[in-house]
């Protein structure tokens, strides 16, 4: 089979350069375009020097409408606002779409799912094999654990991060929500300051920590009445995402249209 043609947007970012290494190491991809938004200083910079690879080439574009004519698929690691855009374009020209872009609001998931209709969208809050296999563990244990054991999320990034709590973090919220047959809306406390009352029975909380370096860590904790489980994972290296989100554009490049999770990648669903 020939090689899957990809492109990078948001090509100068963290997870960009982590994305393109990924591309330049694994079988059966070449990058085909780097895209960033019009004004940025990485615009006609080679994207491999970026990346802190040998130059490849490839130049760094704010024609995302060129880049995405000639590719098979993009890898879309940027904000909201860019990866609506961006899934606009991508049914247009009929693609594989993977989004990891986090942040993103009910009313951002309502503009990007019809563009499934067209396109092959594979989205995620979290593209490594580990947290998703998290997820479904967190599933079983909110199944089988009652409204005694109490269920917080922790989450802890990097000082760069923008948008909290972190998309991974609702990713293991509704799992747990899903094990308890509950609605993530109607239970979830995403903050607490000051007097807040006694905690609900049956809400699911979360926490949020930034700070230096840290890539991901998050846990999932049932605190209940003289034992508490912890179920975690860390992440040591940006490319953990980065081979996910190439390993979910080979695999929806022969999936009909539609809007699919890396749940559906990794044949995770129950
Ligand atoms: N699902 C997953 O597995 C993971 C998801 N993420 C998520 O990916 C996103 C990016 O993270 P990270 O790489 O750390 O962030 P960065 O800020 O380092 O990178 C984002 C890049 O996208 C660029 N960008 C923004 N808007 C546009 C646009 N309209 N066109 C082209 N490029 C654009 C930014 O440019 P500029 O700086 O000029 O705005 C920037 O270079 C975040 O939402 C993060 O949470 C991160 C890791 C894993
Ligand atoms: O912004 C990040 O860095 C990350 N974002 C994702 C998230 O919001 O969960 C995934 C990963 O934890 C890194």
């Amino acid at each position: 089979m020939t090689e899957m043609r990809l492109t990078v947007v948001g090509a100068a970012g963290r997870m960009g350069g982590a994305l393109i290494r990924a591309i330049s190491q694994m079988e059966g991809v070449r990058l085909s375009a780097a895209v960033e938004r019009a004004g940025s200083p990485a615009i006609g910079q080679d994207c491999g020097v970026l990346a802190g690879l040998q130059a490849n080439g490839i130049v760094v574009t704010d024609d995302a409408l060129a880049a995405f004519a000639a590719t098979d698929g993009v890898l879309d690691f940027t904000a909201p606002a860019a990866s609506r855009h961006f899934a606009e374009l991508a049914a247009q020209a009929r693609i594989v779409h993977v989004i990891g872009t986090t942040g993103l609001g009910e009313d951002d998931l309502a503009a990007i799912r019809p563009a499934a209709r067209h396109a092959r969208v594979v989205q995620s809050g979290n593209m490594s094999l580990g947290v998703n296999l998290l997820a479904a563990l967190v599933r079983r244990a909110a199944a089988a654990l009652d409204e005694d054991f109490d269920i917080e999320v922790l989450e802890m990034h990097h000082r760069h991060k923008v948008d909290a709590p972190s998309g991974t973090a609702y990713l293991l919220g509704e799992a747990a929500a899903t094990g308890r047959d509950i609605d993530l809306g109607e239970r979830s406390v995403r903050s607490r300051d000051g007097f807040t009352g006694e905690r609900k029975r049956g809400d699911i909380g979360f926490a949020t920590l930034r700070g230096g370096t840290v890539i991901g860590d998050h846990s999932v904790i049932f605190a209940g009445p003289l034992e508490t489980i912890t179920l975690s994972h860390h992440a040591q290296d940006r490319q953990i995402f980065a081979r996910g989100a190439v390993k979910a554009a080979l695999w929806a490049r022969d999936r009909k249209p539609g809007f699919y999770t890396m749940e559906d990648v990794l044949g995770l669903r129950d």
